[in-house]
């Protein structure tokens, strides 16, 4: 069973290069997404998220709308552990997969069969598994000889398959995406398009950020709005994405 509960939670972001004077008041004084503040120390801090409260559970598929800078990639790293809560509660209950930056660790001068392992470990997988599934990555990779060459002898859609093909492998009970991952050629974003299909419908909650009003009511069955970091609205997709959108007056 997998469940996410946030109490009130809100991040605080220091920010410890905007100490100038004159940076820091006009920072105090430019609207962004983010509220800027300072700390009783003087420090500027941004304020992403504020005072959340809700809570997931299995089954739910959430959409994270909201304009630019409303907090959801910030959303996003809270959930996978990147940032923790400055003020209230978080509990996560179950094994987290993110497809957030799926090229995250991949080196360059390493062949893509060392940076296949190289991108389990970071995924959390033991050497034992991935010796038992790497000739699937590879053959699921399509890319025969060159899985052997230095990472900077391939072009960036070759790069990305390699990085998809070792990023869905996981089944996480809970995971995020920033958008729906699109990669490579004709033929290969067919098979990436059913993979990724499959694993969204084998994890017990999904959290996926997006600008895509199709992608959301094909995907979700519940839509958080972000607005300046709190929560504008919490409901079905067919009752907030009329209202975001403004096809109704909010
Ligand atoms: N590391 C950071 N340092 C300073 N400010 C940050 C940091 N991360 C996020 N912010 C600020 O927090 C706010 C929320 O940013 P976030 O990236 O979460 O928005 P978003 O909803 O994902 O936006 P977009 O749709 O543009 O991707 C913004 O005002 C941003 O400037």
């Amino acid at each position: 069973m997998a469940f996410i509960e946030f109490d009130n939670v809100s991040v605080d972001i220091p920010i410890y290069n905007a100490s100038g004077r004159s940076l820091k008041k006009r920072l105090l004084q430019v609207a962004t997404g983010g509220q800027i503040a300072s700390d009783e120390q003087g420090r500027v801090v941004v304020r992403p998220l504020e005072d959340l409260t809700f809570s997931l559970h299995d089954g739910t598929r959430l959409g994270l709308v909201g304009h630019n800078g409303a907090g959801k990639s910030t959303m996003l790293r809270l959930l996978s552990g990147v940032y923790a809560p400055s003020e209230g509660r978080a509990r996560i209950e179950g094994e987290i997969g993110s497809l957030i930056d799926i090229s995250l660790g991949i080196d360059p001068e390493a062949s893509g069969r060392e940076n296949i392992y190289l991108r389990g470990a970071l995924l959390g997988i033991e050497k034992a598994e991935m010796n038992e599934r790497i000739d699937e990555i590879i053959e699921f990779s399509e890319l025969g000889n060159f899985i052997d060459m230095p990472l900077r002898t391939y072009s960036s859609g070759m790069h990305l398959r390699l990085a998809f093909s070792v990023s869905t492998m996981v089944r996480p009970d809970i995971l995020l995406m920033d958008e729906w991952l699109s990669v490579g050629d004709q033929g290969f974003t067919h098979k990436a398009e059913e993979r990724l299909t499959q694993l969204v419908q084998s994890t017990s909650i999904l959290v996926i950020a997006s600008h895509s009003r199709d992608l959301i009511m094909k995907t979700c069955n519940r839509v958080l709005w972000l607005e300046h970091g709190r929560i504008r609205m919490d409901g079905a997709p067919e009752e907030v994405l009329p209202y975001y959108f403004g096809d109704i007056a909010a």
